[in-house]
């Protein structure tokens, strides 16, 4: 099943007097239960792409579907609803709430969803933060973890909605290599494991190599697209 599908799609962004073209006619197609790195130097559109798929920003032009739905014409709360129910985000900065422990921040995102009860939203958290390896630190607050430690929270906060996929942008910018790549192994386990789609921007060789498709960013444009052998 596609679960992205990008046509003609452009992003102009408008600065002052200034026009910004951060993406130009991508044509782009994302079947569900891929592992997919977006790569390309700064400045490229990474973010402005995975910005799109996520349904945080429109497009200046083209057409996006999400999950088989039209995100032209939605409203801002239909957006919302589409992206809680299908888009788990990673963060390369983790974006953890400070206050909170790591269970509190892996179910916080699932309050809004009105059909979890107090005990359905307990037995989510206990299962992602096993799958993470966490349990251990369940009680732990983001300031009491190593880096690696809170991207696995992060991770497991993700997870926790069910999402049918997970957008990371840059995910293991703030790592070390060893623990980015012990991170980027986890992903691809839960990926196979799972199911779920996995879309993530890098421009770390060493993580675009553990990629199993690999789109090249360049310019706002597309300059190449393939699976990685
Ligand atoms: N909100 C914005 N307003 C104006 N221009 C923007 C905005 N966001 C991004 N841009 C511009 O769009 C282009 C693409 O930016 P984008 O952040 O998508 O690149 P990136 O590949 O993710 O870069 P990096 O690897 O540095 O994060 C850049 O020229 C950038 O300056």
């Amino acid at each position: 099943m596609r679960i992205v599908y990008f046509e003609n799609v452009c992003k102009e962004y408008v600065l002052g007097t200034d026009r910004v073209q951060a993406l130009k006619d991508i044509n782009l197609q994302i079947e569900a239960g891929e592992f997919l790195a977006i790569a390309g130097p700064s400045g490229s559109g990474k973010s402005t792409l995975l910005n799109l798929i996520g349904c945080i920003d429109k497009p200046t032009a083209g057409k996006i579907l999400i999950n088989g739905q039209d995100t032209s014409g939605q409203t801002p709360d239909q957006l919302a609803e589409l992206r809680a129910r299908t888009i788990g985000f990673i963060f390369q900065t983790f974006n953890l709430f400070p206050v909170l422990s790591a269970e509190e921040n892996v179910e916080y995102p699932l309050l809004q969803f009105k059909e979890l009860n107090a005990q359905a939203r307990r037995e989510r958290t206990v299962k992602f933060l096993d799958i993470v390896g966490l349990t251990k630190f369940a009680r732990h607050r983001p300031n009491q973890l190593s880096g690696g430690q809170r991207q696995r929270v992060a991770i497991a906060r993700a997870l926790a909605t069910h999402p049918k996929i997970i957008l990371a942008d840059e995910p293991t910018a703030n790592l070390d290599h060893q623990t980015g790549e012990g991170i980027l192994q986890l992903m691809k386990q839960i990926n196979r494991e799972s199911g779920t789609t996995f879309v993530f921007s890098t421009h770390d060789a060493k993580v675009m190599a553990l990629a199993e498709r690999l789109i090249q960013i360049e310019d706002g444009q597309l300059v190449e697209a393939h699976a990685v052998l």
